[in-house]
């Protein structure tokens, strides 16, 4: 990749028929950075992934992922392009019918490689990187807790030792205990293989600890960009609403106080 940014996004617009989900939103996030996106419901974060990813086109602007324009390249490029890019969306989205193994396997096999011991070695690297064993990968993603299918797939996602991951709220429907294991692994693997994190979610805590920059959607618009001590400075309903009612306040206190 020859630009500073994994992700640029250049006055984007989206509408689906008469709706206008994004109003001109530019954006560039720096390679190596975790980003987490927030917006109130309906206001396009999980449309801006999949622009991200190629599954869906603005209506007008330019996406650039990893420093190629998204909408002028070939089926082919896009999937090579995809290649680099791993994914997690909401609830793991194992296949059901595949143990652990196969469906952190997958991605390989897609591309065409077919030799067995090679692709048992990946797969065994990448478990034991998530914290899982040789016994969870033989057993069916309907067996797994929670935790341990947010744990397979971003086992998944990592196979192909991705530039670029790409979460959609990562954390729902983990118990505390596991949502701060989880974010634990993240934030170790990160370190680990330094790629960029494009993560919507509403989790404060992972808000506050584990991302570089927050970005804000409202009214279709980017309202903010920034870290997070500066996004709560910044003036705005939404803001007000989901940084400052009495929860935020009590997990974001400590650390305005840190910082003055
Ligand atoms: N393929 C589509 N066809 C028509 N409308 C769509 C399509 N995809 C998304 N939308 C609409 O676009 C808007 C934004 O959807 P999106 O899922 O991106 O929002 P979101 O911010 O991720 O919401 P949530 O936090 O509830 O998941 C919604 O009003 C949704 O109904």
């Amino acid at each position: 990749m020859n630009s500073p940014y994994a992700v640029e996004l250049d006055h984007i617009h989206t509408a689906f028929g008469a709706h206008r989900v994004h109003r001109d939103i530019s954006l560039h996030l720096p390679a190596g950075e975790i980003v987490g996106l927030v917006g109130a419901s309906g206001s396009g974060k999980t449309t801006l992934l999949r622009e991200m990813m190629g599954l869906e086109y603005p209506s007008r602007g330019h996406v650039r992922v990893l420093g190629e324009e998204v909408a002028d390249t070939c089926a082919l490029d896009c999937r090579q392009r995809r290649n680099h890019i791993g994914v997690l969306f909401q609830g793991g989205a194992l296949f059901s019918a595949l143990s652990v193994f196969d469906n952190i396997a997958l991605p390989l096999r897609e591309l065409g490689i077919d030799d067995e011991g090679l692709i048992g070695q990946l797969v065994c690297m990448r478990l034991a990187m998530v914290g899982l064993n040789a016994h969870d990968a033989m057993l069916m993603p309907a067996e797994l807790s929670g935790g341990m299918v947010k744990r397979a797939a971003l086992a998944r996602a990592l196979i192909l030792e991705p530039e670029l991951l790409l979460l959609d709220e990562p954390t729902s429907g983990l118990d505390p205990v596991a949502s701060e294991d989880f974010v634990s692994l993240l934030r170790e693997l990160h370190h680990e293989l330094n790629f960029t994190v494009v993560m919507v979610t509403h989790d404060l805590h992972i808000l506050r600890d584990l991302c570089d920059k927050i970005a804000v959607l409202a009214d279709g618009r980017l309202i903010a960009f920034a870290p997070l001590i500066e996004v709560l400075k910044i003036d705005h309903p939404f803001i007000g609403e989901f940084f400052q009612n009495h929860r935020a306040r009590r997990v974001f206190n400590a650390m305005e106080s840190d910082h003055g």
